[in-house]
């Protein structure tokens, strides 16, 4: 039930993110496009299906006994909370060709977005310093990459007094339908000067150093000019983009496959699978890290620039700064994509951690999508509960990096080095903060796709904030079902599981639940090895769906495999209300809210507005915030931070 609380969070929520739409670079244009396109995905979102805020699988007493699973549905949620959910478009080819009209508009603002991207990446790398020349062909390699994709964009930027999109299609046989298209849509074009990436005298700045790394000091500060020539020609050729079966691809060389954080060269190994999901990229068993299907290939085009605010937003256009302003101080950690240093801005003083981009895959297959798509969207992003990406930098030897706000912690290690669980107002304070920043990326039609504790970072403020955008995309107007291996298998939602290609914000929902569950017993909820072992561990404790409490269930892909057939919940034996023996305990409220976190029809799933709304977190014990922490003191402490923490419970 809304109380004073609720309504007065809803409200600030709906400040914010008009705020945040209002603060677009562009201004209005961008908050118009913004809006008009999230009115589209509106439309296209699932209405009319039963929605419940309450799981029949949480009918659970509170003695901890189980219950059979079944429906029960108690609340009706209100028609405008309607789960995004993207609706999937099969590319057949002749849809491609009859609806070409149709389709180029929601597919140009992710167009744009990937051009824009490519070109801040190879500008930003190549020091802004190409020729005339080299700029027409580098942009027509874009182009044809993009005619050949079937995505005319008309949004091509100019670049330093460049070629705009009409003037590289006429010169370089372009695509048929841009003047199709022109007839029908008035399109502004804009200059990338002019946007968001760009700012005025903005001019590369060239500062090489030898101390940052032995391996990379090849060579010592250059001529400007004679650096920028070989670097530019260098990264230059290794950023282009190609087109295949696949769909679009950046890398170097006509033709080769995209390989990006998601290609298949990355797969090394393949765990047992359910039969279905062959077809789809493997998944390193080791790091429980899935690798982009096809889908994230051509996904990329549809990165829209977010409804954030400009507040700190990198200026690609700027002219990367060497990673040698930076002095590195030690190896954080690794992981798939990348490694993370902590270093010190040695103009500033400042520490961040720079996240180094692999490229150790296969060079020639380029830069790698999911940080080509993880610069962009941490790049447009400002929230308190997103990291922050300050630049990007690179070193002599084209490798890539970027300087993001520096976190004390991640939630995965420092659960690890903590003797006892966190206590419930520290889960409530992690898990708001936690919550606040996936509505900020559902609020922007963002899916982050990867949601685990180890991409939770925490700073001894008590600050938390997700990181690792290299799985995420932005959704609503696919071109391409999506793959359904995505997300770490222990937080990855049941749906993905049983291999859906129609999948919504639900998913993420999905692993914040597992993710709350483990903050309260301090250990993992399902530690499945496989994908089958996964599915099983969640229905031995959830019960084995069916058609009653799942409408779909009978249809998905993994559903016809023979699994545990259990008919009850035991979910609330692993949260009892109290406990005796040192088990981890919730309150009916707060297991209520874990219940619709894991309930398993994506169209019952909280969503992320109604989780921050929970009466769980009204109720006593709160989040407190008046404790700045530091290890080994953290422990026991409340981290929510204190301004955000008076502002959300001013009321109380
Ligand atoms: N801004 C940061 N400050 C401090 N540590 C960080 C920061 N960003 C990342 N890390 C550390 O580096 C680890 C790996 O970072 P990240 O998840 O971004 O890399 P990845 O290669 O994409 O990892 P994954 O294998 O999970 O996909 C994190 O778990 C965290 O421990």
């Amino acid at each position: 039930m809304a109380t004073g609380g609720v309504d007065l969070l809803r409200r600030r929520d709906f400040r914010s993110s008009e705020k945040e739409f209002n603060h677009g670079n562009d201004g209005s244009l961008v908050a118009s496009r913004v809006r008009g396109y999230r009115c589209r995905r509106e439309n296209g979102s699932v209405s009319g299906s039963r929605r419940s805020g309450f799981c029949g699988r949480e009918a659970w007493t509170n003695s901890g006994e189980a219950s059979k699973v079944e429906d029960v549905d108690v609340v009706q949620v209100p028609p405008e909370n309607k789960r995004k959910i993207s609706p999937i478009i099969w590319d057949r080819e002749e849809d491609r060709k009859v609806s070409f009209k149709k389709r180029v508009l929601p597919a140009t603002p992710g167009h744009e977005s990937v051009v824009k991207s490519v070109c801040q990446v190879s500008e930003v790398v190549s020091k802004c310093e190409a020729s005339e020349i080299d700029k027409k062909v580098e942009l027509s390699t874009q182009v044809e990459a993009a005619a050949a994709d079937d995505l005319v964009e008309p949004f091509l930027p100019k670049i330093s007094g460049g070629f705009s999109s009409e003037e590289l299609l006429h010169q370089y046989g372009g695509v048929q339908q841009q003047d199709q298209v022109n007839e029908d849509v008035k399109i502004e074009t804009r200059n990338i000067l002019t946007s968001r990436w760009a700012s005025e005298g903005d001019s590369p700045q060239h500062v090489s150093d030898d101390v940052w790394n032995a391996d990379s000091r090849r060579s010592s500060t250059p001529e400007s000019g004679e650096f920028q020539r070989e670097d530019s020609a260098g990264y230059r050729s290794a950023i282009s983009c190609s087109d295949d079966e696949d769909g679009f691809h950046i890398g170097s060389g006509s033709g080769s496959r995209c390989s990006g954080s998601g290609s298949r060269s990355r797969s090394s190994k393949r765990e047992p699978s359910l039969d279905f999901m062959d077809g789809y990229d493997s998944r390193d068993a080791r790091t429980n890290q899935v690798y982009c299907g096809e889908e994230d290939d051509d996904e990329l085009l549809q990165i829209e620039e977010p409804a954030a605010s400009t507040s700190h937003r990198v200026n690609m256009l700027q002219g990367c700064r060497s990673v040698f302003e930076y002095e590195k101080l030690n190896k954080i950690n690794e992981g798939t994509y990348g490694i993370v240093y902590k270093a010190k801005d040695k103009k500033s003083g400042e520490i961040v951690a720079l996240k180094k981009v692999k490229m150790d895959v296969n060079k020639d297959d380029g830069f790698p999508l999911s940080s080509l798509r993880e610069i962009n969207i941490l790049s447009s992003f400002s929230h308190p509960s997103i990291v922050n990406v300050k630049e990007v930098v690179m070193d002599d030897d084209d490798g890539v990096y970027m300087a993001m706000e520096y976190m004390e912690y991640d939630l995965k290690g420092l659960m690890e080095t903590m003797k006892e669980p966190f206590s419930v107002s520290e889960v409530k304070s992690l898990m708001l903060q936690l919550l606040e920043g996936v509505k900020y990326l559902h609020d922007n039609w963002v899916l982050h796709r990867d949601l685990k504790t180890s991409n939770i970072l925490i700073n001894k403020d008590g600050e938390l904030k997700i990181c690792d955008f290299g799985l995420s995309r932005q959704y609503g107007s696919p071109r391409k079902p999506y793959t359904p291996l995505v997300v770490t298998l222990w937080y990855r939602a049941p749906e993905l599981l049983l291999g859906t290609k129609e999948y919504s914000t639900a998913i993420d929902m999905w692993s914040v639940g597992c993710i709350m569950a483990e903050l309260v017993a301090k250990e993992p909820l399902f530690r499945g090895k496989t994908e089958v072992e996964q599915i099983d561990k969640i229905f031995r404790t959830l019960g084995t769906p069916n058609e009653t409490i799942w409408p779909g269930f009978s249809k998905l892909p993994g559903s016809k495999a023979k699994f545990v057939k259990n008919p009850y919940n035991l979910l609330r034996r692993k949260f009892p209300a109290t406990s005796f023996i040192g088990s981890p305990v919730l309150t009916d409220s707060g297991f209520d809210l874990l219940s619709k976190l894991l309930a398993y029809d994506p169209e019952k799933r909280i969503t992320v507005e109604e989780a921050l709304n929970h009466r769980w977190f009204v109720e006593a014990p709160l989040p407190r915030s008046d404790f700045k922490p530091s290890l080994p003191v953290l422990q026991g402490k409340n981290r929510y931070p204190g301004s955000r923490l008076r502002e959300k419970f001013s009321h109380l």
